[in-house]
Order: structure tokens, then sequence, then C-alpha cells
């Protein structure tokens, strides 16, 4: 269950660095004791040879696990006696070389089996791989000369006895930590033998028998009890079932008791149970109920892994590489420093970022050079980490709807040395294309519900009711058209769209997917990139049939990768689109979306310009158009920056020659008046609210002025301005003119 895994290195991958530790153990001890562990490099290589089941996997990697603190047992020992065996026993550094390109091969080694860089099936799988594997390099051969980095990562043969022994003191932090928790699994994974070899004994409980005590809190071991219980009748419910109770009865029960036991309301408790069995539903909602690993991303504009590693290392700090899908991630187990704030993280080495949360990146996978759109980027995890990969070439515009937010990210991209990156504050929804197209990838991290990070933010269990689940889809899918629509479908390199949000609801993702693939036919599904790492996306929910192509989006949840839950998927567009072919009827959008609106402006925008798909305009929540001319996105909330831009704005016609009041007094549409509704998108913050107040306060002052030179006196103002600019620019040509003749007969 989730409590077991709590601790686990994420993902399936095996873990990186056992033969490293016992290999570094050996050192360190130079003990002559019997090798059996030295051998580990050789037994993975038959292992390799030997084909080995998927079930097997895990289980090799338990004991590799265990091989750390227990070296002398056999490798394929039983688990149980393994744990018997706290201390680490020294064993001498036989084999050393063989195991050193083993542990080369293991950490570094990511082309074979899944990795950022064999990802890709077409542009990915040289690209990244080698844009890592010189990222790694390059700043390793830039910077390293004379440092000790080598110690945990290094195959150097020569470390120093200083090194070794730093090496040491983190690998004996490791495993004390390996240690316990395997203790702590043995000894779970015992209470639920004892538990279920009880339960076997009671041939179905009355789990409907009332438990309550009057006026007294529900007594959670007996409720949890009864939810086991509850689960297990379910799995049989022929045999075990109670007569008179159908399986609608006892799935009420047992949502019942969820939302009593976890604190869900019923709704979202129904909501997420609906996506699992029954059996694994309950180890996600455990999991739920503990934090996932600690993951910090090395940031490869400032440094390299290994460098990294070793200095934190030397801060005490007990870490890992995070899997062998990710060449930039460390996991930390323990640190006695506050990770936020060592002086490799104010120098912007690394940034704290969930390990699901490097995988859109991964999937988008920008190529340097190219210019990319990150749609909704605060606080700037995969912004960085995609500036990173262009390796500060190209361009990234990072741009985010809340200001606060963006304040956040560019102090990240600040930190980080991210110096392709332009931050814009505006929303996506309707700014994208019109603002800004073109690109050759997006990414759209999607403000989403976060269902798949309840453990981080456990308010998610109450807070998000029918309405969200209606209003936040509806956002996403507006989002992903922008998306779609600012991508340049001939981009030599890319062309490329992902989507992804921290949720694991249907309508958040595959549904929303669904829709965009039914409103633009230009584009497709592909391959994320990102291996077996996950699961397939749904190919069907509820009597829903999603496209077959679904299968290749993927899915994570905390309880089966130990990350928080995340949806991910790729679009490749492959042409501008014409809007005949645009079947608006199939419109999913909630009912007061208006797709008569959107059809008509979308025929409107036929005739304007030869059919392009991509100006098919966004509606906005209540089905109207977005009025892209009134600069509707553009909404700034400070009156100083309201200040600053009609500043700007009297330059401009200044330099143009012209009398700036007699231009801007000019009658003109008022840009609030377009503006579309964004409160859905960010939930205005105390503060935000109060700016809006004081911009609503100018805004209505700039309409009062507005009115007063329309219907008042002033109103011939700017006629007769006009005509007076017309007499000082003739006036001033006719003196350059002068200025001219006098130099020439000079
Ligand atoms: C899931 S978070 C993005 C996290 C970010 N990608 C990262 O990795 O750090 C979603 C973001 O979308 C922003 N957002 C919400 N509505 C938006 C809109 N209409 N246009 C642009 N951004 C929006 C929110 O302010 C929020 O920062």
């Amino acid at each position: 269950m989730g409590v077991g895994r709590r601790m686990k290195k994420q993902g399936p991958p095996a873990p990186l660095d056992e033969s490293k530790i016992t290999m570094l153990k050996k050192r360190k001890s130079g003990s002559a004791e019997a090798p059996p562990k030295a051998a580990s490099a050789k037994r993975r290589r038959s292992d390799a040879d030997e084909p080995v089941t998927k079930k097997d996997a895990p289980k090799k990697k338990k004991v590799n696990a265990a091989a750390n603190v227990a070296p002398t047992k056999p490798v394929k020992a039983d688990k149980k006696k393994q744990s018997t065996k706290p201390k680490p026993v020294p064993v001498p550094m036989s084999d050393d070389d063989e195991d050193m390109e083993d542990l080369d091969d293991e950490e570094f080694g990511d082309l074979d089996g899944v990795s950022e860089g064999s990802m890709d099936s077409d542009d990915r799988v040289e690209g990244l791989s080698d844009l890592e594997d010189d990222d790694d390099n390059s700043v390793i051969d830039s910077d390293d000369e004379g440092h000790t980095r080598e110690a945990m990562f290094s195959d150097d043969e020569d470390m120093s006895d200083a090194e070794e022994r730093l090496t040491a003191a983190n690998i004996e932090g490791l495993s004390r930590k390996l240690d316990l928790e395997q203790q702590a699994e043995e000894e779970e994974a015992e209470a639920e033998l004892q538990e279920a070899a009880l339960q076997t004994n009671i041939a179905g409980p009355d789990v409907f028998a009332d438990q309550s005590q009057q006026g007294l809190a529900p007594d959670l071991q007996l409720l949890r009890q009864r939810i086991t219980d509850t689960i297990r009748i379910m799995g049989d419910l022929k045999t075990l079932g109670q007569a008179g109770k159908s399986r609608a009865d006892y799935i009420d029960l047992l949502l019942n008791d969820i939302c009593t036991y976890y604190g869900y309301t019923r709704f979202l408790a129904e909501k997420l149970f609906n996506l699992f069995t029954p059996m694994e539903a309950f180890a996600f909602f455990e999991a739920n109920e503990t934090p996932r690993p600690v993951v910090i991303r090395t940031n490869t504009l400032r440094t390299n892994r290994r460098s990294l590693a070793q200095a934190l290392i030397n801060r005490g700090v007990v870490l890992e590489p995070v899997g062998k899908w990710s060449k930039v991630g460390l996991q930390v187990f323990e640190s006695p420093v506050p990770l936020g704030a060592t002086p490799e993280y104010l120098a912007g080495h690394y940034i704290l970022q969930a390990a699901s949360s490097f995988l859109p990146v991964m999937a988008l996978a920008p190529q340097p050079n190219e210019r990319v759109l990150d749609m909704a980027s605060a606080p700037g995890g995969k912004t960085t980490y995609m500036s990173a990969l262009m390796r500060n070439t190209g361009c990234v515009i990072a741009n985010d709807a809340s200001k606060p937010r963006a304040k956040g990210l560019i102090g990240n991209i600040h930190r980080l040395g991210c110096k392709n990156t332009v931050v814009t504050h505006m929303d996506a929804r309707t700014a994208f294309p019109k603002a800004l197209g073109g690109f050759d990838r997006v990414l759209l991290d999607a403000p989403c519900t976060g269902t798949g990070v309840i453990s981080k933010d456990p308010g998610v269990k109450t807070s998000k009711n029918e309405r969200d689940f209606l209003a936040i889809p509806h956002m996403q899918r507006q989002l992903l058209l922008a998306a779609i629509d600012s991508v340049d479908h001939a981009s030599k390199t890319g062309g490329y769209i992902v989507y992804s949000t921290c949720s694991v609801t249907v309508e958040e993702n595959e549904a929303v997917v669904q829709y965009v693939l039914r409103k633009r036919p230009n584009v497709k599904i592909v391959d994320t990139g990102l291996g077996d790492f996950g699961s397939p996306g749904f190919l069907s929910y509820m009597g829903k049939k999603f496209d077959a192509k679904m299968a290749l989006t993927r899915r994570y949840f905390p309880h089966r990768e130990n990350v928080d839950g995340f949806y991910v998927c790729k679009l490749k567009k492959t042409a501008v689109t014409p809007v005949s072919k645009t079947d608006d009827s199939a419109s999913s959008a909630p009912a007061k979306s208006g797709s008569k609106s959107a059809r008509s402006a979308a025929s409107a925008a036929s005739t304007d310009d030869d059919e392009v798909y991509d100006k098919t305009p966004i509606v906005d929540e209540n089905g109207d158009a977005a009025d892209f001319e009134g600069g509707a996105f553009a909404s700034f909330e400070d009156p100083e920056d309201t200040e600053r831009i009609a500043r700007a704005e009297r330059n401009r016609i200044r330099r143009k020659g012209l009398n700036p009041k007699g231009v801007l007094n000019k009658p003109k549409k008022s840009n609030s008046e377009a503006a579309p509704k964004t409160s859905e998108s960010v939930p205005p913050t105390k503060e935000e609210e109060n700016k809006t107040a004081a911009s609503k306060k100018s805004t209505n002052e700039g309409k009062g002025e507005k009115k007063t030179v329309v219907k008042g006196k002033e109103d011939k103002k700017p006629v007769t301005k006009s005509k007076e600019e017309k007499k000082t620019e003739a006036k001033e040509k006719g003196e350059k003119k002068d200025k001219k003749a006098k130099k020439a007969s000079k």
C-alpha cells in the first residue's frame, strides 16, 4: 500500500546507485570478506541475458537494494532474511573494473531502456540524448578541473581519501535509510499477511452492522477494517456477499467509509473511485495520505548532476539519482539543511521540482534554437527545464495569467540563469496566437483541479465541486485549442504540442484531448516518448469511447509510480485546416458556451482570410467570440502600469511627429468592455482584488473622461488640434527644407 511505498524510488527503473554503493563500501572497508555481491555486475549481466518477466523486475530491484545492507546474502535471498541483517558487511574490492563499467552503464548509459534520449520516436532520439549528454559533458569539461565531484558518480579510480570519506558518509546515511525503510516495509508486509490470514478465516463479515457509537467520533481502526472487509467481499461477491445486498449497496457503504476515513466529499470520492477497481482505489486514497519523495532537478545551465550531488553530500544531504529515466533528477532522502536555502540553491544549481513534472518537458523535447511557448508557466519549473534543454538558445515565451505567480516565475528564471526566456502575463486563451504564434513547440501545463497532488494539497478533497469539473475542463479545452493554433505545423524541427495536467480525472485529460481532436482534425496524438513509465491513457470511460491513439498518452499515479498524479499527451500538428471542416456541432462544451456564436465567428473568419483554420476565434465562457481587436487579454491592473503604458503611448505618438493629446483624445472603443472573463482561470487573491478595484476605478474615470470628450464641447478639440498638428508638421518640414538649402548653398 501507499505507506510502504513512501520512500521507494520513483518509477519502475531499478535504482542506479546500488552497485556503486556496494562498490564504495568495499572500497571504504578494504575488507577481504567473501565477495558474493562483488559479482553483482556479472549477475546483472547474466540477468540481462535471461528473460525476466515484468513481475520479477521490481523484486530484483528490492533485492539489489537489500544487497546494500546485506551483501553477503545471495542476491535472490529471502527478503525477510535480508532485513534481519541491518548492518552492512564490508566486501573486498574484487572485480572493481567490472563494477565500474556497470556503474557507468547503469548511471549514465541512459541510452538503453527508458531514457530521455531514447524516448522520442522521431525527433528526440538523437536530439535529447545528445543534448543531455552534451549538457553533462560540457559543464563537466568546462568547470570541473580539480573538483572532487566524482566521488559518488564517477568511474575515476584515483579517488582521494577525503573524497572516499565523504562518499562513505553519504552511503552510510543512505544505507541506514534503506535499512529503516526495508524494516518498515517488512513489518508492514507481515502485518498485512496476518490481517489477510485472519480475514480468510472469517467468511463474509457483516459489514452492514451498525458500528457507530452515538455521540462519539468514528473509530478509525474499525472503519479501516470495514473498508478492507468490504473490498474483499466485493472481490468475490457471490461467495462472500450478504443475502439481499447488491454490489451497489457495498459500493455505497465503501464510499461513505472512504469519505469519513480520508475526509473527501462524496462527490470527489466517487469520481476518483470510478477510475479504479475498489482495491486499487483504496491504494490510491492511501497513497494520497503520504508525501511523495523530495526531488530536485539539476540546472544544467549552471552545473551538472555529479558536481551538484557532491556539493550537497558535502553538506550532509543523503540523495541518489531519481531513476534511470532522468539524467537531471536527484531524490533527497535526508537533509540537515533546508534545501531551499543552500548556497547551491541560491546560486541556481537546482530547483525543487516534483519528478512527475519533468515528464511533460521531456515529452515536449524542445530543441536548441527553437521558438517555444509555455502557455501557463508559473512558477517556472518546466520553463527553466526547457530553457536548459535548449541550452539557453532560441526563445521561450513563458506566459502566465496570474501576475503574482508571474513574479515567482521571473525569480526562478533569474536564479537559474535562463537567458532565452521572455515572460508575458496574458490570458492564454485569447492572447495566443493573436499576439504571438508560429511556435515550433507549445507546452500547455494546464490549470487543473489538482486531483493528482492531493498529498500536497489536501484541501482538494473538499474544495472541488461539480461546477469546477465543468468550468475547468472547459477552460482547458479553450487553452488547448489556442495552443494548437499557436504552433507552426510547417516547423522544420517541431510542430508539437504537449498537454499536461496534475489531475487524474478523465474530464480533464482524455476528454479534453478527444474534444480538440474533433475541433482540430489537423492534429494527431503521437507517442510521448516517455517509454513504459506510467500507464496508457484510457480508451473508454463510463460508456464513452476515445480515439484509439489515446493509449499513446500517459498517466501517472501516486500509488503506482510513487509520483504525483499526472497526465501527458503529445500532439503533432500536421496541417493548417480549413474552417469549413470544423464540426462545431460535436462541441461538448458546457451548454452555456453557445456554439452558435462560435459557429458564426468561425464562418466570419473563413470569409476574412482564405479559410485558415488557425484563426478560428476562441469563445469565452459565455460563448462569445473573444474580441481580439480590443486587446482584451492585456488587462493591466496596477494604476502605475496604466500610467506607464499611457506615457509610452504618448512618446510613441510624439516620435511619429504627432501631438499625442490630439491623437489620444479621439473617441475610441473601451478595451475593458471587450475583456473576456478570466476569473475562472485564476481566482483573484485579495491583493489582486484590491488592484482590480483600483484599476476599475481608474477605468471608470477613464470612461468618464471619454464621455466628456465625445459628448461635450471638447468634441471638436481633436479635430482642431489635428489641424494644428498638420500646420506644425508643415512648419517643421519647411524648416528642414530651409536648413538643407542653407547647407547646400554653403
Ligand atoms: C499547473 S500551473 C503551471 C505550473 C507551471 N507549468 C510549472 O511547471 O511551474 C497552471 C498555471 O496556469 C495559470 N493560468 C490559469 N489560467 C490561465 C490562462 N487563462 N492563461 C494563462 N495562464 C493561466 C495559473 O496562474 C497557473 O500558474
